[in-house]
Parts: C-alpha cells; sequence; structure tokens
C-alpha cells in the first residue's frame, strides 16, 4: 500500500477501533428500534435508517424493527373521506378505520422499510403482532376525565408470543413489526399504538435496548415553552415525569419505563429527523437524545 494510501485509510481504522468495545458489549444482544411515523419524513432518511439497522445486524447484534405510520394512516382516512380523531392520545378506530389502519401499516410502510432493508439482502421480513400469536390484545377503553370512554378497536395488550420473532432471529433475519394485534375474545383485530408495542415487545424479547426515534431530539424538559433536552434519566424520575407529559410523548416515555421496568437496560428516545440517529446515539458516549435507565444506575434531570 502506498504511504499517501495508509495516511487516508488509518482515520477510518482508528473509527472502526474506537467502536469495538462496543461491538463486544453488545455483540449478539436484541434491539428493538421503534421508527416513528413523523420521523419518515423523506426518502434519504428512510434509506439512512435502513442502512443503520442493517449495520447493526452486521456487527453482530440482533435488531427488531417496530414502526408507526400516524401521518399515514391520518392521509389515507382524509383521501376517503373518514375522520381522524385522538383520544387520551389514542385514535378513535372505528371498524372502516381499523381496516385503513391495517391496510396502510401493513401494506404500506411495513412494505417500504422491508424493501428498503433487503436492499442490502435477504434480510428483513415483515409481519404484524397477529402472525403466530405474537401481539395479543383485549379492547382498551382509557379513563378520561374519570369515565371509561369507548375508542372502537384500540387494543390493550394482555400477551406476547415472542416465538415467530425468535425465530426469525435464529434465522439470521430482521423483524419488521407493524403494531396490530389479534383479540382472543373475538374475531376482530385490534390498533395498538406503536410505542406501546415496541416496549411490551422489547420486554418479552428481553432486548439490551429500546431505541424509539421521532421528530423531536428528546424528551424537553419544558415543553413546549423551552427545547433542552433531558438527557438522562431514571425510571422513578420519569414516573413523577409522566403525569405533566402531554400526547405524542405519553406512549412513548410510558413505554420506555414499562421497558426498564421489565428488564431492558436503557430505552433511548432519539431524534429520527436526523440522518444516521441510530448509529451516533451508540457510537457517542453520552447519546444524542433522551436515555431512561433503571434507578440503580442514576441519572440526572436537567
Ligand atoms: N415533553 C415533550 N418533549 C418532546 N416532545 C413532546 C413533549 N410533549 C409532547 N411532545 C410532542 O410529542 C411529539 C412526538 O410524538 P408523536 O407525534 O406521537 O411522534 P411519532 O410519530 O414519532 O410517534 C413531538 O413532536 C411533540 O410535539
Ligand atoms: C391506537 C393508535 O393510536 N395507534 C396508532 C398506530 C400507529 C402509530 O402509533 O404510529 P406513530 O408511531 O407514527 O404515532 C395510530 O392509529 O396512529
Amino acid at each position: 500500500m502506498s504511504t499517501a494510501r495508509k495516511h487516508t485509510a488509518l482515520p477510518k481504522a482508528e473509527i472502526l477501533i474506537e467502536a469495538l468495545p462496543w461491538l463486544t458489549r453488545h455483540n449478539g444482544k436484541i434491539v428493538v428500534i421503534k421508527f416513528g411515523g413523523n420521523a419518515m419524513i423523506d426518502q434519504g432518511l428512510k434509506a439512512a435508517f435502513a442502512q443503520d439497522v442493517v449495520f447493526l445486524r452486521q456487527a453482530g447484534l440482533r435488531p427488531v424493527v417496530v414502526h408507526g405510520g400516524g401521518p399515514q394512516i391520518n392521509a389515507q382516512l382524509d383521501k376517503q373521506g373518514l375522520i381522524s380523531e385522538f383520544k387520551a392520545g389514542l385514535r378513535v378506530t372505528t371498524p372502516e378505520a381499523m381496516d385503513v389502519v391495517r391496510m396502510v401499516l401493513a401494506g404500506q410502510v411495513q412494505r417500504e422499510l422491508v424493501g428498503l432493508l433487503n436492499e442490502h439482502g435477504p434480510l428483513a421480513v415483515g409481519m404484524t403482532g397477529e402472525d403466530a400469536h405474537t401481539i395479543t390484545a383485549t379492547k382498551h377503553s382509557p379513563e378520561i376525565d374519570g369515565e371509561l370512554v369507548d375508542i372502537g378497536r384500540v387494543g390493550e395488550i394482555t400477551a406476547i408470543d415472542t416465538g415467530a420473532i425468535e425465530a426469525l432471529l435464529a434465522d439470521g433475519r430482521i423483524p419488521v413489526i407493524s403494531s396490530i394485534a389479534r383479540s382472543a375474545d373475538d374475531h376482530h383485530v385490534y390498533n395498538v399504538n406503536a410505542d406501546t408495542a415496541a416496549a411490551a415487545l422489547a420486554a418479552a424479547l428481553g432486548a439490551e435496548t429500546l431505541m424509539v426515534l421521532t421528530d423531536v431530539e428528546g424528551l424537553y424538559a419544558d415543553w413546549p415553552s423551552s427545547d433542552e433536552v433531558i438527557s438522562r434519566l431514571t425510571v422513578s424520575e420519569l414516573e413523577k415525569l409522566l403525569p405533566e407529559l402531554s400526547s405524542g410523548m405519553v406512549p412513548k416515555m410510558e413505554g420506555c419505563l414499562h421497558a426498564v421496568r421489565g428488564g431492558v437496560s436503557t430505552a433511548r428516545v432519539i431524534d429520527g429527523r436526523v440522518q444516521h440517529s441510530i448509529l451516533l446515539e451508540i457510537f457517542t458516549d453520552e447519546g444524542i437524545g433522551t436515555m431512561v435507565v433503571p434507578d440503580a444506575q442514576g441519572g440526572e434531570v436537567k
């Protein structure tokens, strides 16, 4: 090799070596990555997301993707002249709306992500929570102002069967999961918030990390008046903060709490609008978003 080529290759070798302790520590670990519909802004970002996920897989981790699609569902409901309404942060899902949710999540968003991942090899396999009893739910009626409210076909998760996901992981695949559940009570399918589904899957799979990609930098301490991001907090600190949070952040942070309480080592909310945010989060010591850790590891609310 010429001296000039050695010179340009050396910084690249140093970058790879810097990642070695991290790669060694996380080898074989499951990482659940939730890609929010609001973070799927353009083709470039989606392609970079796919590259990051494939990179993790090729580096020896076992990524599982759970995707959202709220804005994409809104657009399709709009086209069909159906109303989009949210209560307690959840979509009021009539039987007609459920058909649209299922079509958009499983037939559109999931297919697109599977396609992007599979540009890198025969890796991704798409499924919904309906498949192989992966997610079972019962009808969810949230309490609003002290009253139980009927919001239609919205599911509350009652059981997770990780068998199909584990079989795919054992086969070296990347499962890409839509947040739709089957019901054990009736023959209907139910709409589950994708953050909630990702967190429940992370806990059930014994994942090392849950990463939630969204359209903000992380959890803001005093939203919307300030954009100061809380970089790290413990589950107890998060629990105290939960009642103050508003709509979009509620299922995300409840999910992070559930995941870490369920044994996941860290749950992170990161900015999916930043290209390669997954790799940035992993390869920078302090991370780029908000990290939720168990109480034993201590935190700081900034
Ligand atoms: N404390 C907070 N910190 C950050 N974002 C917040 C906070 N409270 C509410 N939000 C809102 O939550 C939104 C993210 O949730 P959501 O719209 O459901 O995204 P996604 O499609 O990624 O699930 C942000 O865009 C912001 O408007
Ligand atoms: C019950 C409920 O609200 N389900 C969500 C499922 C999709 C989702 O969660 O998408 P994001 O992650 O992009 O918000 C919905 O219908 O919008």
